[in-house]
């Protein structure tokens, strides 16, 4: 008797019409969401969608320090990698290690990776958004894990909030195994980005040396076999590891101020190869104001991300940054970011530990950070806060 007065009560429920519609609506409008803002943003909206309106105080508008920042003209250091390479490498190694500990980011410039190369990547990038949903979202997929994915906002699954961006995440190592799965629309795609991933992983390991050497741990050729399994993280190590390509596109928004491409967060590797258009929106913390990145033709935006601060024990720290959107014109940046092989642990550097610098974080290791991504929004530093030992 109860089940039949609970089925009648379950389907009046159900038959209510403006209730069915309701849902239905917002199914409907979720399945939009799932689809991403450049498709949104072709319907014409001048508003955006709840979904997308983030709580006053996290803003990009509600932060009148952005304003303090921009009048201060703070910039980013600039390192030019030729001069790395000559009899100034101390004086530049200095300038790196200030840019590191002082603001966890720096410009490059003359890095030697042609502007055909960087302008090829951004080009195959564009004509790849530019390609029916249908084909985009082939590498649709909810495995954090999978070679190539496709989507949009943060995490898709798990935000509350929906950033203003869609994206393209290409693993790309070992290249040969894992190119077969990278879009093969446009044709040119693969080879393209191939090429400027393959020149980003010598860069970055060409940087990572200057690094190594700037937080006196001596890189130098002649460098005994024994000593090197003393730093933990090896040359080797960062050679056989593992590099992530991410493709930001954010196209143009109605309501720039209501939300952002990206929220506050740290990259989780040793360091972040970030190239951006010639659209400005890149922001990073600098002493608790949000300071725009100049975008400079064909240089690299180097972020410091969270493995080098746990392997630096601290000495360089990983940077707070955020991606605004505007309302004019679309924006594309190509993030690659390096680190170890994944199953490796990343552990504070024994040489960086002494009685004034007891260790300062947990061995940590790549599944640990998936797991936590997966299971919650990530809000600024966030995951490496968890894997602090010491909070100063
Ligand atoms: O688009 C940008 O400038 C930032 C991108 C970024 O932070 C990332 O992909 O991790
Ligand atoms: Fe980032």
């Amino acid at each position: 008797m109860i089940d039949i007065f609970l089925y009648m009560f379950r389907s009046q429920v159900h038959m209510c019409p403006s209730m069915a519609m309701a849902k239905q609506n917002d199914e409907a409008l979720e399945t939009q969401y799932q689809k991403g803002v450049k498709q949104l943003y072709e319907k014409g909206i001048e508003r955006i969608p709840n979904k997308y309106i983030l709580p006053v105080q996290e803003r990009p508008s509600s932060t009148t320090q952005v304003e303090a920042a921009t009048r201060e003209n703070i910039k980013l250091p600039i390192i030019d990698f030729a001069e790395l390479q000559s009899k100034n490498r101390p004086h530049v190694l200095k300038s790196l290690a200030d840019a590191c500990k002082q603001y966890g980011a720096f410009q490059l410039v003359n890095h030697g990776i042609s502007k055909d190369v960087i302008s090829g990547m951004v080009d195959a990038a564009e004509r790849f958004f530019r390609l029916p949903y249908e084909e985009r979202s082939k590498y649709m997929s909810s495995d954090m894990e999978a070679l190539v994915r496709y989507g949009t906002s943060f995490n898709q699954n798990k935000d509350n909030v929906f950033c203003w961006r869609d994206f393209l995440k290409l693993m790309c190592k070992p290249l040969s195994d894992v190119l077969p799965h990278w879009p093969s629309s446009p044709t040119d795609f693969r080879k393209l980005a191939a090429t400027y991933a393959k020149e980003t992983s010598d860069l970055f390991l060409m940087i990572m040396e200057a690094i190594l050497e700037s937080l006196l741990l001596g890189t130098k050729k002649n460098k005994k076999a024994e000593e090197e399994e003393d730093d933990v993280v090896t040359m080797k190590d960062l050679r056989d590891g593992s590099q992530l390509m991410i493709v930001n596109f954010y196209p143009p928004c109605p309501e720039p101020d209501l939300t952002l491409g990206m929220p506050p967060h740290s990259d989780y590797g040793f360091l972040t190869l970030l190239l951006q258009d010639e659209v400005e929106g890149l922001q990073i913390q600098y002493k608790d104001k949000w300071v725009t990145v100049e975008s400079i033709p064909n240089a690299f935006v180097v972020n410091v991300g969270d493995h080098l601060e746990i392997f630096s024990n601290g000495k360089y720290k990983s940077v707070l940054h955020r991606a605004k959107v505007n309302s004019a014109k679309t924006r594309i940046s190509v993030a690659s970011l390096h680190t170890v092989p994944f199953k490796c642990m990343v552990k504070p550097c024994p040489k960086l530990i002494d009685e004034a610098n007891p260790r300062r974080y947990q061995d940590t290791d790549f599944a640990t950070f998936l797991q936590y991504i997966s299971s919650r929004e990530p809000k600024n530093k966030q995951f490496l806060d968890s894997r602090k030992l010491i909070h100063l």
